[in-house]
């Protein structure tokens, strides 16, 4: 700061001051702040106080040996702190250059701390520049202090008798006022620290997905809720050891020399676009290890195969297992909806057809289902729902081991293997006349059941292989959950199962699975009444035309809602002859 521009400020300063109606001659009129206000002041300015005392401690010996006194003002101009000369310190305080006075320029006239909270610079105010002649046998440089948001925070400020000027004073002061700014920003760096690790803490307590901190020897430095449950609650401070479905991923700072890792639990999920096999049919149940160990010796063989079972039993996971395990494997898997079709199109979906042998025909034409599973396995889902006409095609290409394009004469040799699949009581059906009893014969080169899943005796170790390969790893089953999961009746069978464990792992958010997490779709508690019950047919009705509405029409999304199989839910749109208007 030159004089020029210190000259120019002062000159600005006593205009003020004649401004306010102070008088160079008057007495000051000081009154020394004390008690319970000073202290309200000091608690306010605290930290300001605290880190202004450690650094005037460095430099006691030269502020004493300088003859000065360094003041710490607060924004409202109160000094809050002194250090200094003792020898100088008794004749400040002639002129109230102690704690609990207040040096704002309106009340001390031109001087430096004042000046300086003004201007919001460094400023020095010497001699005869002080407005008030009472001040005048001191020299005095100050400089604004800011918080790290850039407010004004206080002044940093040194006086001494006008004999021991020192150009340097004001450099030094401004120093000190330089380092306390950067202490404030590096504390409030470290709240914020300290407040963003809480926050993250807090967060990732939520997630139900196991998260944990390693430092750089892998020791464990935080763990959320879902992998203290996992690794133990004591597991802070301890080796983190490989454990299966945990991916470790290593964060380096920009230096690439301080590093820690993070362990997450990420599940490889399941490729949707490979063919289910022996391996992915769960359970322990007697009765399905049988069916197993039968299907797997009738794959290797090319009998038709005929799998009977309630819906979500897992008819269309054994079909693929089959295939996965049968000699045509590498060859096509196709899988046809014998429930969905309706007669008007079903020679050109199951045979093909020609160019242009119906309005609409692709220019190409189309190959059929049974063509494009040549050599493969053809998987007839639904095949209680045939139409006699139906019925009649499929009798026609299981006897000849040909097809007729639709539109075309030429005979295409087809070799498939037949997995069929029913709900119904097939037998019955052919009693009753509305099945044909050769084609019955037909399919059922080996007949398969499949257990009702209330039916089998592992319900719970099907579940818990179930959320372990969900996306919730940690979710356990409660005692009272597991009884609850044994005594539902499971209209919907393993995909009813499945989608109340999703439903529940998510409600237990990481924790324990309890009974009311666990939600069966039909469950509904008794009511009494009895003239309001509604039938069944109407129950149906309306659960299948929400759900299509609530899913714009998308028959997968719907079917997946009620826990129901996409051919069941087209089967009953049928029977119930819901359409879309
Ligand atoms: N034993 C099992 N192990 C693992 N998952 C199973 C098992 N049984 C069934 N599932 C699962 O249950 C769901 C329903 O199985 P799938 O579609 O094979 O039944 P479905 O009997 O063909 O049903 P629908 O008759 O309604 O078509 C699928 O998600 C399947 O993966």
């Amino acid at each position: 700061m030159n004089t020029w521009s210190d000259t120019e400020i002062v000159q600005k300063s006593w205009k003020r001051c004649q401004k306010y109606g102070l008088r160079p001659t008057d007495a000051v009129y000081d009154s020394v702040m004390t008690g319970r206000r000073l202290n309200e002041i000091i608690k306010e300015n605290e930290t300001f106080i605290q880190h202004t005392v450690r650094i005037l401690e460095k430099l006691a010996p030269y502020i004493r040996q300088s003859g000065h006194i360094a003041t710490l003002v607060s924004k409202d101009g109160t000094i809050v702190h002194t250090a200094g000369d003792p020898s100088f310190e008794e004749q400040a305080r002639t002129v109230h250059l102690q704690v609990g006075t207040n040096w704002q320029e309106r009340r001390k006239g031109t001087n430096a701390m004042g000046v300086a909270l003004v201007e919001q610079k460094p400023v020095r105010v010497h001699g005869a520049q002080h407005f008030y002649v009472k001040n005048r046998f001191l020299t005095c440089a100050a400089s604004p202090v800011f918080t790290p948001r850039g407010e004004l925070a206080g002044v940093i400020n040194m006086s001494g008798r006008k004999e021991r000027f020192n150009p340097l004073t004001l450099s030094l002061v401004s120093m000190v006022a330089e380092t306390l700014q950067s202490r404030l920003l590096l504390e409030e760096a470290q709240h914020e620290h300290v407040l963003t690790v809480r926050e993250l803490e807090r967060t990732v307590d939520f997630t139900p997905f196991p998260l944990v901190s390693l430092d750089h020897e892998r020791r464990i430095i935080r763990a959320n809720q879902a992998a203290r449950r996992l690794l133990g609650q004591d597991c802070i401070g301890k080796e983190f050891k490989e454990k299966k479905g945990f991916v470790v991923e290593t964060i380096s700072d920009k230096t690439r020399k301080t590093w820690r890792s993070v362990a997450v639990y990420k599940r490889e999920r399941q490729k949707k676009e490979r063919l289910y096999t022996f391996q992915d049919i769960a359970g322990a149940c007697p009765r399905i290890q049988h069916v197993k160990r039968l299907a797997a010796k009738a794959a290797m063989t090319d009998y038709p195969i005929l799998l009977l079972g309630e819906s979500g039993t897992g008819k269309e996971l054994l079909a693929q297992s089959i295939h996965t395990a049968s000699p045509r494997a590498d060859r096509p898997f196709i899988a046809v909806n014998c429930g969905a079709l309706p007669d008007s199109l079903l020679e050109s979906e199951w045979f093909g057809y020609e160019r242009g042998a119906f309005t609409g025909a692709r220019r190409e034409g189309g190959i059929g289902k049974f063509e494009a599973a040549h050599l493969g396995t053809i998987f007839l889902d639904e095949v209680g729902d045939l139409s006699p006409r139906a019925q009649v095609a499929l009798l026609r290409v299981l006897q000849e081991k040909v097809i007729t394009r639709v539109g075309g004469v030429k005979s295409r040799q087809v070799d498939v293997r037949v997995v069929a699949a029913t709900n119904k009581d097939l037998l019955r059906e052919v009693k009753k006349g509305t099945f044909r009893t050769d084609l019955y014969y037909r399919l059922k080169g080996i007949q398969l059941s499949l257990p009702p899943l209330r039916e089998r005796s592992d319900i719970i170790q099907l579940a818990e292989t179930f959320l372990e390969e969900m996306d919730y790893p940690s979710a356990r089953l409660s005692k009272e959950a597991q009884e609850k999961l044994v005594s539902h009746s499971w209209p919907g069978n393993v995909r009813e199962l499945k989608s109340a464990l999703v439903q529940a792992a998510f409600l237990a958010e990481g924790g324990d699975i309890r009974p009311e997490h666990l939600q069966f779709e039909w469950d509904h508690g008794d009511d009494d009444r009895t003239d309001s019950v509604p039938t069944l047919r109407e129950v149906e009705i309306a659960a299948i035309q929400r759900s299509l509405k609530a899913t714009g029409w998308n028959v997968s999304r719907a079917a997946e809602l009620l826990q129901i199989g996409r051919n069941t839910l087209y089967r009953k749109m049928k029977g119930y002859q819901i359409e879309k208007l």
